[in-house]
């Protein structure tokens, strides 16, 4: 209901928009995905006049403002472009991790229309085939952290995969690229206070510490998302004219 006022007030206040329009002609939903629209375009045009014009952009669509602290932390200087966020609470689909990370680059896309990248955690439990994998949101969510740990306590095998899929579209649906980093370890009772997510139940391979027992830095050395970054970072240097991208 608090959503439906906010509705009425912004079509009120832009009568002639599509959002209203849209209002009128179809349902609700059809209107609050303009209104969305709309405000994006806003967004970004503001966040456009504050930022020099000297270095193309690209955005990184995440509702994750831990992943976007570690991409930012990853990339430091020494990047050929701007990277700039948008927080849009994109679609979980369903499906192997690349269709994953795919499909929600192809999302991002149509929301923006600007070169967007995204990114898809999974976390892959051996044992399980797998599983959670990209749903891990969702597991973690409802059980925590402490309840991946025990999910794995009927099994011998306590080994697992954290994996990150960057995803990129330069404005082509059809070629989106795709860029991908892994770090094997073991499912662990909790421990540490640092980091976000599942890191306190993750012990990387090596390591007689989990994730969130490391400091950022050391973390960021040996991250599935590190490599996923450095993976990113080198097609963009070898293969990406930064005329081509605005
Ligand atoms: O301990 C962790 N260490 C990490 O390095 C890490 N990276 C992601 N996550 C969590 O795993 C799920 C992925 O889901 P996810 O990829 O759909 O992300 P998200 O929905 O939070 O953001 P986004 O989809 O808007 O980018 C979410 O619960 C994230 O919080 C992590 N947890
Ligand atoms: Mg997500």
């Amino acid at each position: 209901m608090k959503n439906f006022c906010k509705l009425i007030a912004f079509t009120r206040c832009k009568a002639d928009t599509e959002a209203f329009r849209r209002f009128n002609q179809r349902s609700i939903s059809t209107a609050f995905t303009s209104l969305r629209k709309v405000q994006l375009k806003e967004e970004l045009e503001t966040s456009e006049m504050s930022q020099p014009q000297d270095q193309p952009e690209i955005v990184f669509v995440t509702g994750n403002k831990d992943k976007l602290r570690e991409v930012t932390q990853i990339l430091g200087e020494g990047f050929p472009f701007k990277i700039t966020n948008q927080d849009i609470d994109l679609p979980e689909y369903q499906g192997e991790p690349d269709q994953v990370s795919r499909l929600k680059c192809q999302s991002a896309y149509e929301m923006i229309k600007r070169p967007v990248i995204v990114e898809d955690t999974c976390l892959c439990f051996n044992a399980l085939g797998g599983l959670p994998g990209p749903y891990i949101k969702w597991f973690l969510k409802k059980i925590g952290s402490e309840g991946l740990f025990k999910m794995l306590q009927g099994f011998d095998d306590h080994s697992a995969v954290a994996l990150a899929s960057f995803a990129y579209c330069d404005g082509n649906v059809d070629e989106i690229k795709i860029f991908k980093g892994m770090t094997t370890g073991t499912i662990v009772k909790p421990r540490g206070s640092q980091g976000f997510g599942w890191d306190v139940c993750f012990q990387p391979d090596g390591y007689d510490k989990t994730y969130a027992e490391m400091s950022s830095d050391d973390k960021n050395e040996i991250s599935h998302r590190k490599r996923a970054v450095e993976a990113m970072r080198k097609y963009f240097c070898d293969n990406v004219n930064t005329n081509n991208v605005s």
